[in-house]
């Protein structure tokens, strides 16, 4: 019978399952960071059990991290946080990629970079952004605390098997538009939940174009719209992304795993639970203006009323983010003034987005009564990046440039927003207090962050006097 992507690699993995009950699946790959995992290793301590597969487990510390000064740790919490996943790593036996390590930062940007996240694996971590590696192919989703321990126990996890959705995605981005924007305006478009109790797939010709760097941006926010997971299937994009890399199979070993991985891609035939469809071509950049991602509309247009909403939980949530937000119905989108700018996270934190947001930010000057920091997703992406004289562009620019960590994604380390200040973030969530109590959080592209940056307020990339970068 005819299967999709997510259906053979669930069949593969599936270990135990009866009629009406969760499965039991056999887990892959555990990647761990230092806030969803103290208790888990305790939990350990206290049954004396041990790490069922130290091999297939990796850690690494992102969101306590300062991104100024990073050994120095005042904050108390974070600097237990970050302790203790040092200790239970040594006690464990399990890998970590630790502060002193080129490999230490957003756990989702460093999975993919060492060269951990495989097609058709099953991947779980203690983050609900592990959808960001369904973008290889792999089945990557979030897991809670106890999870996390009995994955640490026994390696496998019981799971109810979700539903399938296509997301398709027809036609061609425009120059200026990105994959970031395409995922915004897929969940203005659909809603927070539309794929609740869903795996996504994500298909079409606007995905198959997408480099592996923002085929992450885009699974990474799947969550975001309700979906357990989201998935793109393996291609040539991925295989050459992947080979060389420390953790994949070198030589004729990396040619056998092409092989497989080439049949994972869903069935001629094959049948989805639900399918959406969504206009590549007609998409232009997105700014969000209230406090869910799906609050989002185009750079073209302005606050909405929320009179306008049909349903009355609508126009009360809407009328809530405005009021939280500090907008008036009818603003242009660009006459809004922002006071921050944050381009990092597991969204939008690897090199291609750092690239982008240099190319906007080249040869001008971060407006005044602004502050703007970059923050590269890992240790591995900031060295590229100064390889490349990125970090140069960005401080002649007056953007700051700071080490790996999760940051200003949320207020887990010290940098965060002030009561009342508004900020251009390239990060997933504008949820209220995300970036700190008070503070007021935009999501948009790098390259319309670095624009806002030099402008003052939200502009649209496309106008922008340099060339955007055309596709071939
Ligand atoms: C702290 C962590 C559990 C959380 C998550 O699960 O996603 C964080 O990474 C986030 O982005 O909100
Ligand atoms: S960068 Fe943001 S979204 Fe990603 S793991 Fe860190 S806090 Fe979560």
């Amino acid at each position: 019978m005819a299967k999709t992507m997510f259906e053979k690699i669930w069949d593969n993995h599936v270990i135990q399952s009866e009629a009406g009950k969760p499965s039991i699946i056999y887990i892959d790959l555990h990647l761990v960071h230092e806030v969803t995992s103290p208790q888990a290793f305790e939990g350990l301590r206290l049954s004396g059990r041990k790490v069922r597969r130290p091999d297939l487990t990796f850690a690494t510390m992102d969101h306590n991290v300062p991104t100024k000064d990073r050994f120095n740790i005042t904050d108390p919490i974070s600097k237990q946080q970050i302790d203790t996943l040092s200790k239970n790593c040594a006690d464990f036996g399990i890998k970590l990629f630790d502060l002193d390590s080129i490999d230490q930062g957003v756990v989702h940007v460093m999975g993919p970079e060492v060269g951990l996240t495989h097609p058709g694996k099953t991947i779980v971590c203690g983050d609900s952004h592990t959808s960001t590696h369904g973008a290889f192919g792999a089945l990557a989703f979030g897991i809670g605390t106890s999870e996390v321990e009995h994955v640490l126990a026994t390696q496998c996890l019981q799971q109810s098997k979700a539903k399938t959705l296509e997301v398709r995605i027809n036609g061609r981005l425009q120059p200026g538009v990105t994959a970031k924007d395409l995922i915004l305006g897929v969940i203005a478009k659909y809603g927070t939940d539309f794929a609740t109790g869903y795996v996504i797939e994500y298909t079409g010709e606007a995905i198959r174009n997408l480099s592996m760097e923002e085929r992450m941006t885009v699974c990474n926010m799947s969550i975001e719209a309700g979906a357990r997971a989201g998935l793109i299937a393996p291609d040539q994009t991925t295989f050459d992304y992947l080979r060389g890399r420390e953790y994949v199979p070198q030589g004729e070993a990396f040619d056998r795993a092409v092989a497989e991985w080439s049949k994972l891609t869903t069935d001629e035939g094959a049948v989805y639970d639900r399918v959406v469809e969504f206009d590549a071509e007609s998409l232009i950049p997105q700014v969000t203006w209230g406090t869910s991602p799906g609050m989002g509309t185009d750079i073209t247009g302005v606050v909405p009323n929320p009179a306008d909403f049909t349903t009355e939980n609508e126009r009360k949530a809407a009328e809530k983010a405005l009021e939280y937000m500090g907008l008036t119905p009818g603003t242009p989108m660009s006459e809004i003034a922002i006071d921050y700018v944050f381009i990092g996270s597991c969204t939008n934190g690897r090199i291609e987005d750092l690239r982008a947001a240099a190319a906007v930010a080249q040869g001008h000057k971060v407006a005044p009564n602004v502050t703007a920091i970059v923050v590269p997703g890992s240790g591995r992406v900031k060295i590229q990046a100064e390889k490349e004289g990125l970090d140069k562009i960005f401080t002649e620019a007056g953007f700051e440039w700071r080490d790996a960590g999760c940051s200003m994604c949320l207020a887990m380390n010290p940098d965060v927003l002030q009561p009342g200040q508004r900020c251009a973030s390239t990060s997933n969530r504008n949820f209220e207090g995300r970036q700190g109590r008070d503070g007021r959080t935009h999501l948009v592209s790098p390259a319309m962050a670095a624009a806002a940056a030099v402008k003052g307020r939200f502009t649209d990339v496309r106008d922008w006097e340099f060339k955007v970068k055309q596709e071939a």
